[in-house]
């Protein structure tokens, strides 16, 4: 497995936030993580990418306990894209995509062909090449997060994890940002909102309420008009789509 959690515990004072959860990321694959605002996907995705620490319970990377790993490490194989991710406003695109190449550099490396090429392809992928010299802060917000996404690739990760990605995009590059990660030959681990989405491009889905997993396979398996019933309060009805075979949810009104 590329990442593995084995109920995980984590809480903010007194709140229990991540209550018990387990999961297996494969690797290549792109799971999925749904869940009503306030669920804990946010939460899980930082304990996985090791910005916070579980209060019990392990977190494999590679078959490695993440806490046995160092920050590094860590970095140079996994790439996470925050929900708000912010940088210095006077930095250019450039600039905050070839920050992604840190975790491959040592004090004494110079900047390589390698990393320039990871740079440029970054760029070109996320549709972000022509805007390559702006300032940060000229940027509208589907491009800073797709500057971002940039970054995450620029870093050449074997996991990425992104939270909530295609927030700000417009309907192209939602939907070009979801085929891009789909097609990445890594383990990926994407919390989404738009569930059409999640079905048609993910491998596997992990649905989370109040802070524990309710749900958890294949889209077919997950999203079935009861689950959408009970986690997310909505009446739909879910069939196998025509055009792609995967699940498509018609949400009634
Ligand atoms: N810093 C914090 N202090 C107090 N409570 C917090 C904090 N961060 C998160 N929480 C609580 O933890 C729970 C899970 O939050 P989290 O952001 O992980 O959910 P989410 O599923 O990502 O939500 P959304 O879909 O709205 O992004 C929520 O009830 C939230 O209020």
């Amino acid at each position: 497995m590329s990442i593995t959690a084995d109920n995980l515990i984590w809480k903010i004072g007194r709140k229990t936030v991540l209550d018990g959860v387990s999961l297996q990321a494969e690797p290549g694959k792109m799971l999925g993580l749904l869940g009503p605002n306030g669920s804990g996907k946010t939460s899980l995705l930082r304990l996985l990418a090791g910005l916070k620490k579980p209060h019990s319970g392990r977190i494999t990377l590679g078959g490695q306990d993440l806490k046995t790993i160092d920050r590094k490490a860590i970095a140079q194989r996994v790439a996470f894209v925050e929900q708000h991710a912010a940088t210095n406003a006077s930095l250019r695109v450039i600039d905050v995509v070839k920050l992604g190449r840190f975790p491959h550099r040592s004090m004494f490396s110079g900047w390589t062909k390698a990393d320039s090429d990871a740079v440029d392809q970054a760029l070109e992928r996320t549709g972000m090449a022509v805007k390559r010299d702006e300032r940060w802060q000229s940027l509208s917000g589907g491009e800073k997060q797709r500057a971002q996404i940039a970054r995450a690739l620029a870093q050449s990760p074997q996991e990425l994890i992104l939270d909530e990605p295609t927030n700000h995009l417009d309907i192209q590059h939602q939907i070009n940002l979801m085929r891009l990660v789909a097609d990445l030959p890594i383990t990926s681990i994407i919390a989404l909102h738009d569930l059409n989405h999640a079905a048609m491009f993910c491998d596997g889905l992990i649905v989370m309420q109040a802070g524990k997993i309710v749900a958890t396979g294949t889209p077919e398996k997950v999203l079935t008009e009861s689950l959408l019933r009970d986690v997310f309060s909505i009446e739909a009805r879910v069939e196998a789509s025509p055009h792609h075979a995967r699940p498509h949810i018609h949400y009634l009104r």
